[in-house]
């Protein structure tokens, strides 16, 4: 089953569209065997409420080489629980470097993984990523309007747009009937714009970051899902992981308001 297969089965199966964002911070934990075990547990705990999971790379990174371990052993927990990951990395390179980032995150054991990349240097780079995602059953998530409030120093001005058109052709040639192995980020902080960019890229799964500490609610994001309540992932890290302090309880309370909330808007179950 691909990334993107697997993400609609689990919002058919589990009634899910939610994406759980692992992001631990250092500075919440007395070392990072801590750090491991709570990540480890929020993981295992909300897992059947979520659609994917989504380790950002940077606080995994901030611990060095142990950090990346740890990330590893949360792919992997991922992979055992059935859930699909999606790792946040936001790459982005020339062609030839793409590559290399490419076979590092879509293949071997991330075989089947999708990544989040960044179309600044031009769409000829972001080739690499597409076409081993391809070959590899994975995803990749394009940057086309981010969730953060100065977003609209470069992005304004159409650029999103002639991004969302760029992903819409990359989707076109693949397989009709199920969504396409190239993606896109659309903040969920931008509800008012979701429905267009849905419209220009219908065949793109949507990752809607902000949802709960960025301010946005689920409850005005169905502007996002296909009329079929699949399409989108609305991702929260903060809002579950850290949803009271260290308790997991309240990690598994926030992920499934999230996801009620989600569905309620969707009028779906
Ligand atoms: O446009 C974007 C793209 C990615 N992110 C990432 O999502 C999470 C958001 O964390 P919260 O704690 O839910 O705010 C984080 O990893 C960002 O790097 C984003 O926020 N916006």
């Amino acid at each position: 089953m691909t990334f993107a297969q697997a993400v609609t089965d689990r919002t058919r199966r589990l009634g899910t569209r939610l994406c759980v964002g692992l992001d631990p911070r250092a500075a919440a934990y007395r070392d990072v065997d801590h750090l491991r075990a709570h990540t480890l547990d929020v993981l295992e705990a909300t897992a059947p409420l979520a659609a994917c999971v989504k380790p950002q790379f940077a606080f995994y990174e901030a611990l060095g080489l142990e950090g990346l371990v740890v990330l590893d052993e949360v792919c992997a927990a991922a992979r055992t629980l059935g859930l699909p990951v999606l790792l946040d990395a936001k790459r982005g390179d020339i062609g030839s470097t793409a590559a290399a980032y490419a076979q590092g995150w879509l293949t071997g054991r991330h075989a089947g993984a999708a990544l989040t990349v960044n179309p600044f240097l031009g769409f000829e780079t972001l080739t690499p990523f597409v076409e081993t995602a391809h070959a590899h059953g994975g995803a990749v998530f394009v940057l086309v309007k981010t969730s953060n409030p100065g977003q609209g120093d470069l992005q304004g001005s159409g650029v999103s747009e002639r991004i969302a058109v760029e992903v819409a052709r990359l989707c076109a040639g693949e397989p009709e009937g199920e969504y396409a192995s190239v993606g896109a980020v659309v903040g969920a902080t931008h509800a008012h714009d979701l429905p267009l960019y849905r419209s220009l890229m219908p065949r793109a799964m949507l990752l809607l970051p902000g949802l709960g500490a960025q301010g946005a609610a689920a409850g005005d994001l169905a502007g996002a899902f296909a009329p079929d309540g699949t399409g989108a992932l609305a991702s929260a890290s903060r809002g579950v992981q850290y949803a009271r302090d260290l308790d997991v309880t309240a990690s598994v309370h926030a992920a499934r308001q999230y996801r009620d909330d989600l569905n309620a808007a969707l009028g779906v179950t």
